[in-house]
Formats: structure tokens, C-alpha cells, sequence
């Protein structure tokens, strides 16, 4: 890249700001079309890094310090509700964490951890490699709200085709996940409670039939409502992690005019003084790790600055996008000016209506050890002889072996009794991991022994709107506060926080009820188990409700500068991306949804990428 010196002659045609799923494969798209185009990332590329590569590591990526982002957010903001949650974290000394009940003394309350990614590719770059395009009913009500035809599901199925120009998918290999008897035992089980029981002889034969099953698939008509035992797609070639990175790696070796610039924070979009202001550029500090969410934080960065003779996207994912905005002078008035930041443009609803979805789990701990973890130690260490079989194998017959998966094994499909419509809006994914959610070192405790199994709900189409994203101070690498209001203290208006816990309720109680059918496959020799959350204990609705409410979380954050109609005083952007009030300045990223989409974020967030690239370039 140019030194900062040069900094003042930087010019491109458009500046695009974070490189993930929203902003990279628009920046691709913007480069290959023959604009010259920056791509600026606070972090950098992990090109090499095994901890990007193999799928299993999913978890272990998430605390590498050169790539992680720690967050934390408040599920509740009243603190005493809010350190009922086992994983409440506490902030020892910096970086150095104590999770749960008695801190030592002096720790100063954090909240949850929210992993994000500052690197080349953000958070699909550390994410779980899940692939599960959105439902119709997501487009539709887009097109609905705004009355741009152009966002109807019917027109969007171009840019998923767009997508898969670079994009791969493929399941985890049945075969891998037959090898255990065990883990085939569980899948059995969940496949009876859906409505699919294999027979009882030929069992892992059938398994592998329900295994191929795809639950994206574009053939089915009735897909969005479709409920069953699924494989579970993922972003992987040849068995390793493959995304949007590998795009804007390929974008630079083709020779097309995008320009990468690497460790570089973007501090404020830049505007003109004409009525309505015009972006022209952007304000940026390049140096290592400058985000104070890093734990290589610590610099100050070097000042510089970038023009555009078109225009400036951002896509800094749904906390740092809001943030920037508002750093740059766009946003609710009055918080601009409590932190004397000059207003360009009072727009009330930038770091509004964020919604993410709920998530819980059922986790058992068996006697013996799923013989499919054998000498997995998720340690990149020599011991790691799963690593070594991944390392050392070529994709061939699975010979990669169980490290080519991410550890969710199946899952199961399902239209909860409190859906708001006809898509099946309950995810309930099965692996054998100790899974709770997230907190520092989650990615260890999770395989901390090789005995616990989790089916796990995720709650689709949750109905609270109710989360914020807001300044912490006027310095761009403090991160922003994050505020959820789960549940009651959110979105309550006609039951919907009530309706979507009960879901969660059916989710969990449908888990149990996998486990129970567990027990009608003994033939596959499984040994017993005990459920170690919730625990027998929590039994009672009642119960059930408060386990969820104290522990639920989420990790598809997204809605918080949202597309919405011209007469709506909170819309942040129109139908086309564009920032009302201001000209030459779109979003492009999981902040732009009126509504979460889907049942997981990425590929909604990748269409959307390629829908922005085609109104940019074509109009
Ligand atoms: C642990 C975990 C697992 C997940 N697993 C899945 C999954 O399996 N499937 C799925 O569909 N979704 C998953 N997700 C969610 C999904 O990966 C993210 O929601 C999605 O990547 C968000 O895309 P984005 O473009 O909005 O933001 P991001 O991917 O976060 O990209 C934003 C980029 O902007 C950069 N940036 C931010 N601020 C600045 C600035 N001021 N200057 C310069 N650069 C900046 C960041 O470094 C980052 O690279 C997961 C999320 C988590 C936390």
C-alpha cells in the first residue's frame, strides 16, 4: 500500500470499507467491472493461517488474537438480570477475562462475548461455514415495505446464481459421520422425532440417504416450509474453509484495479458542503490492530485520507457501520451533539431496531468418549492427529477426515406452533460438543472432553427490534455499546416477546424429545447419558422459560441502519442502499435488513452484496 504521506492523493472511484460478507464481494464486483476500487480493512489476511482453513476449527479461530474482536454486549442492560447468565464476563485486567459468579475483586463488568473477525473477509473468515439461503417470504417483505419490485424473491434468485459464480458449498460427507455409531445413534433419533425413523436394521444405510438431503434446495417449491432431518451445507472446497477472502484474493491475482489496503481503520466518511452533502472520501488511521476490541490493540495509527470520484460504501458489519456513521455526522441528533460531533444529517434510526436471533441449548455427557473426535485435540499441536490426517490427505474418499466438518453433524427443520407464517423458522442443529454459547475460551470448553453431545435451537424471524447500537465516545476505536433488551425487555407489543420464547420452548423440548428417541436405536450399541443443560431440574414451563430467558443468545447481529420506506422517519437507507439525506454514500452489509433474514445471515448478506454491485453498476 501507499504510505500515509502519499495519503492525500489516494483517489478512487469508490471506497468500499470492511471486507466481509457485505463489502467483499461487492468490492470484487465494483474491481471486475473496471472501477477502480478500495477495499479498506482494519484487519488483515490470514492467508496460511490454518486456523482460517480447517472447518473443525471453527471455534479455535474465533480467540486467535490476530484475528478476533472481542465484544461484549448486554443481553439485558439491568446488570443483576444480566449476571444470571453463567457466561457474564468479567474484565480482570485487559484481555484477561473471569467468566461467571465472584470476580475477583476490582473486575469490572463486561456483559457477553460477541466474537467478531477484524481481518481480510471478516466474520465469514472465522464463522461456522453454515449455508442456509434465506426464505422468500425475507425479499418479499423488502419489496413490500418499499415498493421496489426489484427486491421480490423471484428477482433475487439471480444473485444467489451470482454467488455461486465463486463461491462453493458442500455438506459434510456422510460417510464421515457414520463412522460413529454413537453419533448415527443420535442422528436416528432425531430423524424419528421428525417424522423419518430409519428402520431399525439398515439404519446408518438410511442415515446416509436423510444425509444427502439439502435444505436449500432450489427444486423443492415448497422448500421455505419443508420440515425434516437435513445435512448441513457448508462454504468449503476440497475440504477446506473457502469464502469470501478467496474472492478478493482471486479479484487481485486476475489483475483487476481493487486496491486492498490492510490494517487500516476507517475514523470518518468525509463530505462537501453543498445541500445535500456529498461523500467524498473517507478519514482513516493505518497501523496493526488499532480496534481496541483487539487484544493486539494498544497503537494510535498513522493519519490519512482516501477521495472517491464516485462514491463510499460501508460495510462494517452491524455494530461498526452505525458507529462510523454516526462518527462521521449522521445520526440521531442528539447523541451526535452529547459527544460534539457537527450533525450532517439527523438521522434517528442509524444503530436502531437491531435484532439477532435466540438461540438454546440440550447438551448430554455420555460415558465413553464419540469415537469420531478420537485425536482431536483442536490445538494445531503435534498431538493433533486429526490435524495431521487433514494436513496430510488429499480430498479424496473423506480421507480428510473428521476435521473437514465443523462438528455439526444434522439438523433438524421445523415450523414452530408460533410462527408468523408458513416458512419453518426453528434450526436445530446436533454435533458432539459441550456448546452454551459464547464466552472467552468457549472454543475449548466445547470439546473440553469428547463425551458431551448438543442439539441446539435457533430461533428464525425472532420479532425483537428492540437492540442499539451507540457510542461509547467520539474516538473510532473504542467500541460502540451494544444493548440487545431481550425478550420483555424489548419488543413486547402484541406477545411477540412471548411468542418467540415459546418457540424457543417447543425448540428445546423437541431437542429432548431426539434424545428420548435415542434410546430406541440401542441396537447401534450407544452408551447412556446424562443432560447436563438445562439439567433435569428444569422441567416446568415456567422453568424452561426462565433457563432460556437468562441464557439465550445470538450470533447473526444484524437490521441496525435499515432499508425502509420514504415516509418512514427511521429508514435509514432506501430501497437502492443509499444513506437518506446524503448523497454518494450507501451501507452494504447485515445492517441493511428491515427484518433478520433467513435462518443463517451470510449467504442473505452475500445476495444482498451482489444486488448492490448490480444497482451500482447498472442503476
Ligand atoms: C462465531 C460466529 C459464527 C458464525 N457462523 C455463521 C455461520 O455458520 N453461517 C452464517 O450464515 N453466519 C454465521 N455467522 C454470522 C456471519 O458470519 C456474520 O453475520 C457476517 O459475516 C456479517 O457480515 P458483514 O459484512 O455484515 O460484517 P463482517 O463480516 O463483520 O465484516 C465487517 C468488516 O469490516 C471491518 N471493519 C469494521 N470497522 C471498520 C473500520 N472502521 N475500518 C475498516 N474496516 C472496518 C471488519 O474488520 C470486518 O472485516 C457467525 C458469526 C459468529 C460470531
Amino acid at each position: 500500500s501507499p504510505v500515509a504521506d502519499e495519503a492525500e492523493t489516494l483517489q478512487y472511484e469508490y471506497i468500499v470499507v470492511g471486507s466481509g460478507a457485505g463489502g467483499g464481494p461487492l468490492a470484487c464486483r465494483l474491481a471486475m467491472a473496471g472501477h477502480t476500487t478500495l477495499l479498506i480493512e482494519s484487519g488483515n489476511d490470514q492467508a496460511g493461517n490454518i486456523n482460517i482453513s480447517v472447518p473443525a476449527y471453527q471455534g479455535v479461530v474465533t480467540n486467535d488474537p490476530k484475528i478476533r474482536w472481542d465484544m461484549f454486549v448486554n443481553h439485558y442492560q439491568n446488570q443483576s438480570r444480566a449476571m444470571l447468565d453463567p457466561k457474564f464476563t468479567w474484565e480482570v485486567s485487559p484481555f484477561v477475562y473471569h467468566v461467571g459468579p465472584n470476580p475477583p475483586p476490582g473486575a469490572t463488568p463486561l456483559g457477553i462475548l460477541y466474537p467478531r473477525a477484524g481481518t481480510l473477509g471478516g466474520c465469514v473468515t472465522h464463522n461456522a461455514l453454515i449455508w442456509i439461503t434465506p426464505h422468500a417470504s425475507d425479499w418479499n417483505n423488502i419489496a413490500t415495505i418499499t415498493g421496489d419490485s426489484t427486491w421480490e424473491a423471484t428477482n433475487m434468485d439471480q444473485y444467489l446464481d451470482k454467488v455461486y459464480e465463486w463461491l462453493p458449498v458442500k455438506p459434510v460427507s456422510p460417510a464421515i459421520l457414520l463412522n460413529d455409531l454413537k453419533l448415527v445413534q443420535h442422528i436416528a433419533g432425531a430423524a424419528e422425532v421428525m417424522g423419518e425413523g430409519p428402520p431399525l436394521i439398515g439404519t446408518a444405510a438410511a442415515l446416509a440417504v436423510t444425509l444427502t438431503v439439502d435444505p436449500n434446495s432450489r427444486i423443492n417449491p415448497n422448500r421455505d416450509s419443508t420440515e425434516g432431518l437435513f445435512q448441513v451445507p457448508l462454504t468449503m472446497k476440497l475440504g477446506t474453509r473457502t469464502s469470501v477472502r478467496d474472492f478478493i484474493d482471486n479479484t487481485v491475482a486476475s489483475g483487476y484495479p481493487l486496491t486492498v489496503r490492510q490494517n487500516c481503520h476507517v475514523t470518518k466518511i468525509n463530505f462537501d458542503t453543498s445541500t445535500p452533502p456529498i461523500a467524498t472520501g473517507v478519514s482513516f488511521l493505518d497501523g496493526n490492530s488499532l480496534f481496541r476490541a483487539s487484544p493486539l490493540s494498544g497503537g494510535t495509527g498513522t493519519p490519512g485520507s482516501a477521495t472517491v470520484t464516485k462514491e463510499v460504501i460501508i460495510s462494517a458489519g452491524t455494530y461498526n457501520t452505525p458507529q462510523l456513521l454516526k462518527l462521521s455526522g449522521i445520526g440521531p441528533a442528539a447523541e451526535l451533539e452529547s459527544f460534539g460531533i457537527p450533525v450532517i444529517n439527523n438521522l434517528p434510526g442509524i444503530g436502531t431496531n437491531m435484532q439477532d436471533r435466540y438461540e438454546i441449548p440440550v447438551n448430554v455427557v455420555h460415558g465413553s468418549d464419540f469415537s469420531i473426535l478420537n485425536g482431536c485435540t483442536f490445538d494445531g499441536k503435534p498431538h493433533d492427529t486429526c490435524l495431521t490426517t487433514w494436513e496430510n490427505n488429499p480430498h479424496v474418499f473423506d480421507a480428510r477426515g473428521t476435521y473437514e466438518s465443523d462438528g455439526i453433524a444434522a439438523a433438524m427443520i421445523q415450523r414452530s406452533n408460533y410462527a408468523a407464517n408458513t416458512d419453518a423458522d426453528l434450526f436445530i442443529f446436533g454435533g458432539p460438543v459441550d456448546f452454551t454459547g459464547y464466552f472467552p475460551d468457549w472454543n475449548d470448553a466445547i470439546v473440553s472432553d469428547h463425551k458431551h453431545f448438543t442439539w441446539g435451537t435457533l430461533k428464525a424471524h425472532t420479532r425483537n427490534t428492540a437492540g442499539t447500537v451507540q457510542l461509547r465516545s467520539a474516538n473510532a476505536l473504542d467500541p460502540a455499546v451494544i444493548n440487545f433488551n431481550y425478550f420483555d425487555t424489548g419488543t413486547t407489543a402484541g406477545g411477540a416477546d412471548q411468542l418467540d420464547l415459546d418457540a424457543m420452548v417447543q425448540g428445546l423440548n423437541q431437542s429432548r424429545a431426539a434424545y428420548k428417541a435415542y434410546n430406541d436405536y440401542a441396537i447401534l450399541g450407544g452408551d447412556s447419558f446424562v443432560e447436563t443443560e438445562p439439567g433435569p431440574s428444569v422441567q416446568s414451563t415456567a422453568d424452561i422459560e426462565n433457563y432460556i430467558k437468562e441464557r439465550a443468545w445470538g450470533h447473526h447481529a444484524s437490521c441496525s441502519c435499515p432499508i425502509g420506506a420514504d415516509d418512514n422517519p427511521n429508514a435509514v437507507l432506501d430501497s437502492q442502499f443509499r444513506v437518506r439525506g446524503v448523497q454518494n454514500l450507501r451501507v452494504v452489509d447485515a445492517s441493511v435488513f428491515p427484518a433478520i433474514p433467513g435462518v443463517f445471515i451470510q449467504s442473505p448478506i452475500m445476495m444482498v452484496s451482489e444486488k448492490a454491485a448490480d444497482v451500482i453498476l447498472n442503476g
